[in-house]
């Protein structure tokens, strides 16, 4: 199966996920965009989605999806997004495509967070794939400096901005033994919008695409 496969595969189990006339948390990314075309198959049984990005927004809408703002909702019992990476807490690293901030806010705001991954985004320890973190742009060489002070190297993500206006450090070489130490520490940095580490709150329950089928994996 290639990786296309199995992120549909994790993207169609997903809907056994969502409970009737209800409103639904949608995340961002590739495999979230399987899941949004998914969701339009049944899309006459959620009553809409709050969205986690410009993008994610575009495509619900394309398929006739109501798209609702998060302050006009009172509860959202479940959210779906993808990781970068995923330990075996639960804990992830997200923000590869950039969306991290409303992401980590509509997680926040969800009773339940279904992460939804191919294998290959399974770790024992986080941090190999590059850290995102969001920064209101006059602080980006305080906010480098205080993260190189924690053991990070992080990069300027080149010619981009987050839909909030903000930049992206990408942070390397961290090996996250304690995912929400550091998401504590790297919130405590002035200048920081988010963190891309989902630890304090991570996912409820895993769907993992493998080529011997879709793997459910729950957190306490
Ligand atoms: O900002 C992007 C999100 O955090 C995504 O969930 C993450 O990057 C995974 O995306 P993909 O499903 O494309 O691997």
């Amino acid at each position: 199966m290639t990786q296309d496969e199995l992120k549909q595969a994790v993207a169609q189990a997903a809907l056994r996920q969502i409970p009737q006339d209800q409103i639904i948390g949608v995340g961002t990314g590739s495999t979230v965009n399987f899941f949004i075309d998914a969701l339009a198959t049944i899309k006459h049984k959620v009553r809409g989605a709050v969205s986690s990005s410009e993008r994610s927004t575009e495509r619900l809408k394309a398929h006739g999806i109501a798209v609702l703002d998060l302050n006009d909702v009172d509860r959202i019992p479940v959210y779906v997004d993808g990781a970068d990476e995923i330990d075996a807490s639960g804990a992830m690293i997200k923000g590869g495509g950039g969306a991290l901030t409303r992401e980590k806010i509509i997680a926040e705001a969800a009773d339940r967070f279904v992460c939804i991954v191919d294998a290959s985004k399974l770790v024992s320890t986080l941090g190999k794939f590059p850290l995102p973190v969001e920064v209101v742009p006059m602080a980006r060489e305080l906010v480098a400096r205080r993260l190189r002070a924690l053991g990070g190297d992080p990069r300027l993500r080149k010619d981009y901005l987050t839909d909030n206006g903000n930049i992206i450090l990408d942070v390397h070489g961290l090996t996250i033994s304690r995912p929400r130490e550091l998401e504590t520490s790297i919130n405590q940095i002035p200048g920081v919008v988010t963190v891309g580490l989902f630890a304090h709150r991570g996912a409820d329950v895993a769907l993992v695409g493998t080529p011997g089928g879709v793997q459910e994996h729950a957190y306490l």
